[in-house]
């Protein structure tokens, strides 16, 4: 459960860390907004992919299925800045597909927490493989880390790429080559 208290109580801290007046208008109410925004971007937590995965359509054909261009916005687990970009997720079915919708919504389970990318990518594609069983399934993402372009070594408009497969795709080239074709149609 998200202890809206205690982030209220650490947002003060941070404010009166920089030397900020917690009192003045502008951020009076700052710890409360700042409460209610992580019951959002860290609500992902509190859901199951499952939950979305678990209604499932049967099919005659299992041929590819590529939701791409899912745009969504994570939070870095070193700086807690976003990062945010797109995800291509694509599967081989085994008799059943899932609504396309629920694709999407399984990225954002995992994206509305603290994250790695890697981590978000391996966990997209492993609650794929869990709760619809396909043959195999490959995600990408490419995103941009505020903490890479604002702070630090400010490197604006470098992305990182992620890819992980599972299953069929692992072992075939032509299966990984495909995705990447229907990538750039
Ligand atoms: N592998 C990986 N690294 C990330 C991700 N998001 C941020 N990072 C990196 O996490 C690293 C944390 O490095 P540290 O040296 O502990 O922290 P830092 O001193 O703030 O590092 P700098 O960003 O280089 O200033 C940095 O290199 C970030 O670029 C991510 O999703 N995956
Ligand atoms: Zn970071």
């Amino acid at each position: 459960m998200i202890n809206q208290d205690k982030i209220r109580e650490g947002v003060r801290l941070i404010l009166e860390g920089i030397g900020e007046d917690v009192n003045r208008e502008g951020l009076i109410e700052t710890p409360d907004r700042i409460a209610r925004m992580y019951t959002e971007i860290a609500g992902g937590m509190e859901e199951d992919a499952a939950a979305h995965l678990n209604k499932r359509f049967h099919v005659d054909s299992n041929e590819m299925v590529l939701e791409k261009d899912i745009v969504f916005f994570s939070t870095c687990e070193h700086h807690m800045l976003p990062f945010f970009g797109k995800a291509h997720i694509a599967y081989i079915p085994n008799g059943e597909v899932v609504g396309l919708s629920k694709i999407a919504r399984t990225v954002e389970v995992f994206a509305r927490r603290l994250q790695l990318q890697e981590q978000l990518t391996a966990q997209i594609a492993d609650a794929f493989m869990d709760n619809l069983h396909p043959q195999g399934v490959m995600v990408m993402i490419e995103a941009e880390h505020t903490c890479m372009t604002m702070r630090g070594i400010k490197k604006p408009g470098s992305r990182t790429v992620t890819v992980t497969t599972r299953g069929v795709f692992k072992e075939s080239e032509q299966l990984q080559n495909t995705f990447y074709q229907m990538l750039r149609q």
